[in-house]
This record gives C-alpha cells, structure tokens and sequence, in this order.
C-alpha cells in the first residue's frame, strides 16, 4: 500500500482553480466547520494563528476524508518544523518569506527521503504511514508532497523566475500584505506600485509550470487576482469572517 494521494496537488496539476480559507482558530472544531462550508481547501496557518504540532495534527484529523484539503502553513522552514508535520500527516506545505532559488531547492529536500533530500526516517511511529499500517508510505510519501512558496519581498520578485524554476516547487504563492510592507507601502497591498507587481508576478506564474497562488481578502480584489492569472486562491480568514458578522449584529442592535 502507498501513501494516500495529495488531491490538492493532483488537482493543482491538473490546473483546476481551487478556492481555499485561511483558518486561524487553532482548533479542529471551527476548521471542521469550515471543511463543511464548500472550500477546495484551507489554511492551517502556523506562522500568524496560536498553532503547535498537536492542534495542526488535530485538524489534519478532522479534514481526514474529506473533499477539503489541508495545506500547512509553517511559521518559517525550518527542517525539523518540516519532518513533524510530514509526520502528522500533512503534505502540502506553505512556506512563508522565501527569498531564493537555494532556499526554495532547500525547502523540496526537506520534504523528501533521500536521495531526494534530508526527510528523516521515522515512518513507522508516524500518523502518516498510519503507523506502518502502510507499508510503502516511505518509497510512496515522496510523489505526494507539494510545496507553496511564499513570493513577498523584492528579493522575491527579483528571483522569480529561477523560484519558478525549482524542481518541486509547486506553487508561488504571493503574500500581499508582507509584499507591500517590504516595498515601503505598509499595509496598503493596494498601493499601485505593489498591485503592477502582483499583477506582474502572477502572469509570470501562470505563464509557467508553476501554479499562481494568492490571498484576497474582498470579492472585488480576488476577482482581479483571478483575471490576473490567480489559480489556487484564499478567499477569507475565518476568524474575520466572525469578527465582522459578530461586529455587524452588534451594531444593528445596538442601532436599532
Ligand atoms: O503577506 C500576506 O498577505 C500573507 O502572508 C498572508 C497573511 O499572513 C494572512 O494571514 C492575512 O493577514
């Protein structure tokens, strides 16, 4: 027995737009919820929401079967970060802040079992290979990994074109808000200088083997993404979502 497909990737491969949230309550109850509202796929963000190993692998438990996909997004990539959630069971990662081809070729590696890279052996303890209840999961696991890099900084978009180029790299994925704040528009992913570079970035992606990835947080702007090149889109933060609907009832009864 091999190790369970990566949908995500089969159907990024295959170019299919995917439509994602971002879920930042580390906790598998509101994610479940989340797995039952249509999304292709969700964020189980590590780097900006309070997760650890256990509520990471908690809600990779709960998505377990399900049409919505996890993609992992670790606070840096680190290799030891890497080889604990693999383990648990994620195998689509997001990596933030990745600058160069080198760390990007970095980052595949450690994502894989030699000779392909630096992944180390502990499969047999590990929730990913059900705990050896799948047999092939270490000569298997390596085909199901799929890597997001996070393009959001100059240095970034100056290395775009060899990022795209990296064996393993599956997606680009832009960070708008960190792309403007290092292009000296802080907090205004808006600003026109940083909507030509996105518009710019995405072309170059969607015009490669690399799939173009962004976050939009309004209908307006994720549309212009789309029409930009944007294949595998988030299109809202759960914990906004409950913080502007909450605000919105408030209000009303309070106005009213
Ligand atoms: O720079 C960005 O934009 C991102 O990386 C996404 C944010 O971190 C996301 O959490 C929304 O603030």
């Amino acid at each position: 027995m091999s190790a369970p497909e990566n949908t995500f990737k089969t159907a990024l491969k295959r170019g299919d737009k995917l439509y994602g949230c971002w879920a930042g309550f580390a906790d598998p109850y509101p994610t479940e919820v989340l797995a039952t509202a249509g999304f292709d796929w969700l964020t189980l963000d590590a780097e900006h929401a309070p997760n650890d190993l256990r509520t990471l692998m908690a809600q990779l438990q709960v998505l377990e079967g399900k049409p919505c996909q996890p993609v992992v997004r670790l606070p840096m990539g680190e290799p030891w970060l890497i080889k604990q959630v693999l383990d648990a069971g994620a195998q689509t990662l997001l990596i933030p802040m990745v600058d160069s081809a080198d760390e990007a070729r970095a980052l595949v590696r450690a994502m894989r079992y030699p000779p392909h890279g630096i992944r180390g052996s502990g499969a047999a303890l590990a929730r990913a290979s059900q705990f050896s209840a799948v047999p092939d999961y270490i000569t298997t696991a390596n085909d199901q990994m799929c890597l997001l890099v996070q393009i959001e900084s100059r240095a970034a978009v100056a290395a775009l074109d060899d990022i795209l180029a990296v064996e393993g790299v599956d997606g680009i994925f832009i960070g708008p808000s960190d792309l403007a704040n290092d292009m000296g528009y802080l907090g205004d992913s808006n600003a026109p200088e940083v909507r030509d570079t996105i518009k710019d970035v995405l072309a170059r992606a969607a015009a490669s083997d690399t799939a173009a990835c962004i976050l939009a947080l309004d209908h307006e702007t994720a549309l212009t993404y789309r029409d930009w090149g944007a294949q595998i889109m988030a299109v809202g933060i759960d914990v906004l979502m409950l913080a502007q609907t909450a605000r919105a009832v408030a209000q009303k009864w309070r106005d009213g």
